[in-house]
């Protein structure tokens, strides 16, 4: 992916991405509702499946005065490119990814988060994603392989409660 998305209306948000997001017992750090410490992270989907996500990441994830911490940028692009995976409907972990550092990411400002799988082979999945600014500009790109696991059972939605989403 070296080209930002063009994309101004997110049409879709598909169940396979929003019942796992959404569960009440998700402690995901990414994108988990349980998670008193998470980033919260809530992605929308475009026609083509690729995953979107516009956030402003607090000061207390920063590494220079101003900026987000590196380890956060990394997780904000696994996060996405997870996120691009599951809007398959399919289950997978990061095997290996790659961080490409172009520009500072700045904290308490929106920033938007893009994901999209690439290439498929078996349970290997490719994927990439990109972090640009509130002017459209790139400032991180990460590249992924993941792997389709075995789905965890479903929650219950009698002892997990009602979701967010409905
Ligand atoms: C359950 C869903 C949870 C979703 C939460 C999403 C959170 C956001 C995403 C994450 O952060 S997940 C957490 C971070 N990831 C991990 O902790 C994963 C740790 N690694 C593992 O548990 C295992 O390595 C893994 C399950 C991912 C894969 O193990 P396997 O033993 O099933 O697969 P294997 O290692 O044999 O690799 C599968 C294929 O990929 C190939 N492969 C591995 N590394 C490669 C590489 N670097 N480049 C190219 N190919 C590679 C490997 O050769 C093989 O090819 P073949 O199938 O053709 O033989």
């Amino acid at each position: 992916m070296t080209k930002p998305l063009q994309v101004e209306k997110l049409t879709r948000y598909a169940d396979a991405v929003r019942k796992f997001a959404s569960a009440a017992q998700n402690r995901c750090f990414g994108c988990g509702a349980a998670n008193e410490h998470g980033l919260h992270l809530e992605f929308y989907l475009t026609q083509e499946l690729h995953a979107v996500c516009e956030t402003t990441v607090g000061d207390f994830f920063e590494g220079p005065k101003g900026f987000v911490h590196g380890g956060i940028i990394a997780t904000l692009l696994d996060e996405t490119m997870s996120k691009a995976v599951r809007a398959h409907g399919l289950v997978a972990m990061t095997r290996h990814m790659e961080v490409d550092y172009q520009r500072p990411v700045p904290s308490s400002e929106e920033i938007r988060l893009e994901g999209r799988v690439t290439r498929n082979e078996g349970r290997k999945h490719w994927t990439e994603a990109l972090i640009l600014n509130g002017h459209g500009k790139v400032l991180a790109h990460g590249k992924g392989l993941f792997i389709e696991v075995k789905p965890a059972p479903d929650p219950d939605p009698v002892k997990d409660g009602p979701t967010p989403h409905g």
